[in-house]
């Protein structure tokens, strides 16, 4: 499949702080990418390098295939930012409007609004929008040339839980058609549920890279629960392949296992008395907590 975008051993040094170091990363057309790590791990930084804002210290940036400060590129990009900077005296239609017409294939008015949310808002100044709207707004704005890659920087700080639905509705939507969306989100939540990749990056390197589920598979490892017979006890499910704790809850028992496809052959092999089996995945947050504990 085409990279949508290229990074090849990038890194920018602010005086003495690394932000971003040796990142190297392609993201193909099509999917849907969430960029995680605490706060400062370089995710801002490393957008903005892809968006041409900021220039590598060292290594290249490919966005669709060339220069990301081509004009021709930035025709098919939008982005929404943490800092939405609204012009005085433009009411919210004019607003978005007025980026329309930056475009040839702008999407129609009506949709951006309704997308967004701000039907309602369309005559009030966009400086009167509350913190949540402005957001909104942003979306509207980065949507408004039909871009073909989309830059989604913590967008859903202040929104309220409509809107939030609504927005990662529209981000699904636009996923179907093939756009390329890259975000960055400290709701981990979120980006479970939407991304079909998710990148972790700490202290400016990338320290782990695969689908939602691989990621937790990778970490927290899986849970098997059963209803356990009365002869079976700590001991024995302690001494199975892979287990590495045993929690009851009363006949009830979980075990957590690194292995779970062995463990379960061992517990029928071994004709445990079992009964309602479940076989559950730790969550992203657990996952994640984990990767970053690792990694420091
Ligand atoms: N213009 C700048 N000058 C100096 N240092 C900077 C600058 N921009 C970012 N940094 C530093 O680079 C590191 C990475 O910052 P960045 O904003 O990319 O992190 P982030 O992962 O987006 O964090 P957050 O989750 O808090 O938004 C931080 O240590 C930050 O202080």
């Amino acid at each position: 499949m085409k990279a949508a975008i290229q990074l090849n051993g990038v890194s920018k040094v602010y005086k003495e702080k690394k932000a971003v170091d040796d990142l190297t990363l392609s993201i193909a057309e099509g999917t849907v990418v969430a960029l995680l790590g605490p706060n400062g791990a370089g995710k801002t930084t490393t957008v903005s390098m892809i968006l041409g804002m900021h220039q590598p210290t060292k290594g290249t940036v490919k966005l669709l295939g060339g220069d990301p400060r081509d004009q021709r590129v930035r025709d098919r990009i939008g982005a929404m930012l943490q800092d939405v900077s609204v012009i005085d005296g433009l009411k919210v239609g004019e607003t978005i409007d007025l980026f329309r017409s930056y475009y040839k294939k702008p999407l129609p008015l009506d949709y951006l609004l309704k997308v967004s949310n701000l039907k309602a808002e369309k005559n009030k100044f966009a400086t009167a929008l509350s913190g949540g709207q402005q957001r909104r707004l942003g979306f509207a704005l980065a949507l408004a040339g039909d871009p073909d890659v989309i830059f989604l920087d913590e967008p859903t700080v202040g929104m309220d839980v409509t809107s939030r639905q609504l927005f990662w509705d529209t981000v699904k939507a636009m996923a179907g058609r093939g756009k390329t969306i890259v975000l960055t989100t400290h709701y981990l939540e979120e980006a479970d549920s939407v991304a079909d990749r998710i990148v972790v990056i700490n202290n400016g390197k990338l320290i782990a890279d695969g689908t939602p589920s691989e990621i937790k598979a990778e970490t927290t490892g899986r849970v098997i629960s059963f209803v356990a017979g009365q002869a079976v006890t700590t001991e024995a499910l302690l001494a199975l392949p892979g287990v590495t704790d045993v929690e009851w809850s009363g006949r009830r028992v979980k075990l957590y296992s690194t292995d779970t496809d062995r463990l379960i052959v061992a517990l029928v092999e071994n004709r445990f008395d079992m009964r309602d089996i479940e076989i559950q995945s730790g969550g992203l947050e657990d996952a994640f907590q984990a990767l970053v504990q690792q990694a420091n």
